[in-house]
């Protein structure tokens, strides 16, 4: 099996992650893309929507696409989590033949400071998605996304045509009442 890891805040999910989503199924060669919303990612000091809340809204968002999965793993642990943590957890539960690592081109600067990075990089092949902005340094596979917007920007203003309709009053909601 060949698969992509997609991880994030997702706090809240937008149409920035769901072009990721798409262009990353049309365009790896993998049977299937693991979605996995942090607890809270190492580098940030708190969330805004509870991990419970976010993870919801991500199994709304994909519900009916067969080759996406959510996976709850970190969310479980209750904790900050690493990505290495994760792989090795993702290697013994679906023993793929081949693992993306998907990140935007914003997480690039500070990926050498990833815990275990070394060791990370040979587990996972790190596939970048391009975001304005943020110049892609390095040899990697590349997603073309062009949705300029971002979770700290809906945080601040409700913007719904950038949320996924099906959640976009709920998280309008959470966020803004
Ligand atoms: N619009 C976008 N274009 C390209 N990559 C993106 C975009 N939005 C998010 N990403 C990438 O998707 C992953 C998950 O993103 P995350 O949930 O942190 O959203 P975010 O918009 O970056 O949030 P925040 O503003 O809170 O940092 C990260 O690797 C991030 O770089
Ligand atoms: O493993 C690490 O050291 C590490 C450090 C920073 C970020 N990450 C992961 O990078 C992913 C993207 O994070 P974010 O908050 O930008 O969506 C998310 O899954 C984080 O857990 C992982």
């Amino acid at each position: 099996m060949r698969i992509a890891i997609f991880g994030g805040s997702f706090d809240p999910p937008h149409k920035g992650h769901l072009q990721i989503a798409k262009i990353a199924l049309e365009q790896l060669d993998i049977d299937y893309l693991i979605i996995v919303p942090t607890y809270l990612n190492p580098f940030k000091h708190h969330f805004a929507a509870p991990p419970t809340l976010r993870l919801r809204w991500l199994k709304k968002i994909f519900l009916y696409q067969k080759r996406v999965k959510i996976c709850d793993f970190e969310i479980r642990q209750g904790r900050v989590t690493y990505a290495i943590e994760t792989v090795t957890y993702i290697k013994k539960r679906f023993a793929p033949k081949k693992i993306y690592y998907i990140i935007g081109s914003d997480n690039l600067e500070k990926l050498h400071l990833w815990k275990s990075y070394k060791k990370l990089k040979k587990e996972v092949e790190f596939v970048v998605a391009t975001r304005k902005g943020f110049k892609i340094k390095g040899d990697f596979k590349k997603l073309l996304v062009d949705i300029p917007i971002s979770s700290t920007q809906l945080r601040q203003k409700p913007i719904k045509r950038f949320l996924p309709p099906i959640v976009a009053n709920e998280i309008i909601r959470f966020y803004h009442s």
